[in-house]
């Protein structure tokens, strides 16, 4: 008598394809075999994909058996082959599973659902791996049940079942599998656990697997709710440019909070992750409030910056080259070398300029007075940030009066003849930076 699989409820925000992840081993052959014989499933759009590695003697086998039994099931299946980085110095599993996991995200349309077939002995295996990284209450929350991947989800059904009820329904189904040789190697640290280590747990605590997918679910309750607090405090700490925090609002945080929002900060600017070093930067340089430090740290290509009350991260940018200049008369919007954008909104007229980077020493006549500024202190006290300033172009006259920096400081003369014509000079930096700032400078 072949035997139930009992499922979770897709949730109802998930809505677009079922797309199995299969391998050929078991776990993924029950739930693509489950998934074929349940009408409501079959309706959504049923589809199976095999990631052919090519690591291995028998891949090719493999991405065959996958594409005969889907052809049995009449489920229709991709096999996407994958070149698995070498060199990635993370080791041949985990440049495999990123190359896997890239080729799911390429297959993905937006709404689709990418079903894996983890169960709780993985879950259990992955805990302990994560407590032995000396993880926190985010990574012991170990594998979520449904979570956001690339333009869709990514669910795995079978999570709180154990091994053994999948073995018990592939048998009692007659179903076919491909057992992975590369499995009984003990090398790899979740073999090993698997391997060696849970078997003998289990003999102590035969409920060993429950407990530990049960420390992932009450961490993954605690990890939403730290979640929730780092939000709030780093709406607190943020100002209109989302790569610029306020410096106060972090000071005013807990250590271990302020370390949380930090990560939270950078990883949603999907920057790379901070190193336990540049946290180290960050609250030194907060606690002590000591001028002297070295206002910025360097990390993977990216920089954090302090200035005034502020801090900000960005991609590591050349300023504008000092050696650019370009005529302009203002008709068409002026690409700028690092990627800015100079253009005037309104009727132009014979006038030519020259655009170029500041070469230091500039002065204006600002609208309302009688002598010439220094540029720098300009843009000193209206607060313009170094990494704006880095980038800022000047407009300049055939004289060489300074007109216009950036969209940030305009000539009296400059200012009149835009205000007359209803005209307006617009500046747009490179990248995402902005270059208003909304947060009270010290
Ligand atoms: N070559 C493959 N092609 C398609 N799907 C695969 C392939 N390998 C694994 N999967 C899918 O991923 C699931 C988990 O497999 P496995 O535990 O090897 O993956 P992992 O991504 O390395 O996971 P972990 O987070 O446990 O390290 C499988 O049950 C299957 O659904």
């Amino acid at each position: 008598m072949p035997i139930d699989m009992p499922l979770p409820d897709l949730p109802p925000d998930a809505r677009g394809r079922l797309v199995v992840g299969y391998s050929g081993g078991l776990d993924s052959s029950v739930l693509l075999h489950v998934f074929a014989h349940t009408p409501a499933l079959r309706a959504r759009g049923l589809h199976a994909v095999h990631v052919h590695h090519g690591l291995q003697a028998g891949a090719d086998d493999w991405a065959g058996h996958c594409v005969a039994t889907c052809e049995r099931l009449e489920v229709p299946c991709s096999v996407v082959r994958v070149n698995v980085a070498r060199d990635s110095g993370e080791g041949p599993e985990a440049a495999a599973r990123a190359a896997r996991h890239a080729a799911f995200a390429a297959q993905l349309e937006p709404g689709d659902v990418l079903a894996l077939a983890h169960h709780r002995d993985d879950q259990a295996e992955t805990v302990l791996l994560r407590a032995l990284r000396a993880s926190g209450p985010d990574g012991l929350s170990a594998m979520r049940p449904l979570r956001p991947f690339a333009s869709g989800w990514l669910w795995r059904p079978l999570l709180a079942l154990p091994r053994a009820q999948l073995l018990a329904y592939a048998q009692a189904h007659g179903l076919e599998w491909i057992e992975d040789p590369s499995n009984a190697v003990d090398d790899a640290d979740r073999n090993f656990l698997r391997n060696r280590v849970m078997p003998l747990l289990r003999t102590r605590w035969p409920h060993a697997d429950v407990a530990l997918s049960t420390v992932a679910a009450l961490q993954a309750e605690t990890s939403g709710l730290l979640a929730a607090g780092d939000d709030m405090a780093l709406a607190t700490a943020r100002t209109r440019d989302p790569s610029v925090l306020r410096l106060d609002a972090l000071r005013a945080l807990p250590v271990a909070r302020r370390t949380r929002v930090l990560r939270r900060w950078i990883a949603e600017l999907e920057l790379p992750p901070l190193p336990a070093r540049a946290i180290d930067w960050c609250n030194a340089d907060l606690d002590t409030g000591r001028a002297d430090r070295a206002p910025c740290f360097d990390w993977a290509g990216h920089r954090l910056q302090r200035w005034r009350g502020l801090l900000q991260a960005a991609p590591i940018r050349a300023p504008l080259d000092a050696d650019f200049t370009a005529q302009w008369n203002g008709a068409a919007p002026l690409q700028l070398p690092d990627g800015g954008r100079l253009w005037l909104d309104g009727a132009t007229d014979d006038r030519m300029w020259t655009v170029r980077a500041r070469e230091g020493g500039e002065r204006i006549c600002l609208p309302g007075r009688a002598h010439t500024h220094a540029l720098k202190h300009v843009l000193q006290s209206l607060g313009v940030p170094p990494w704006i300033r880095a980038q800022l172009p000047v407009l300049v006259d055939g004289e060489g009066r300074v007109l216009a920096a950036g969209d940030l400081a305009f000539d009296a003369g400059f200012d009149a003849w835009l205000r007359d014509g209803d005209r307006r000079l617009y500046w747009s930096p490179p990248g995402d930076m902005h270059t208003v700032l909304d947060a009270p400078i010290a």
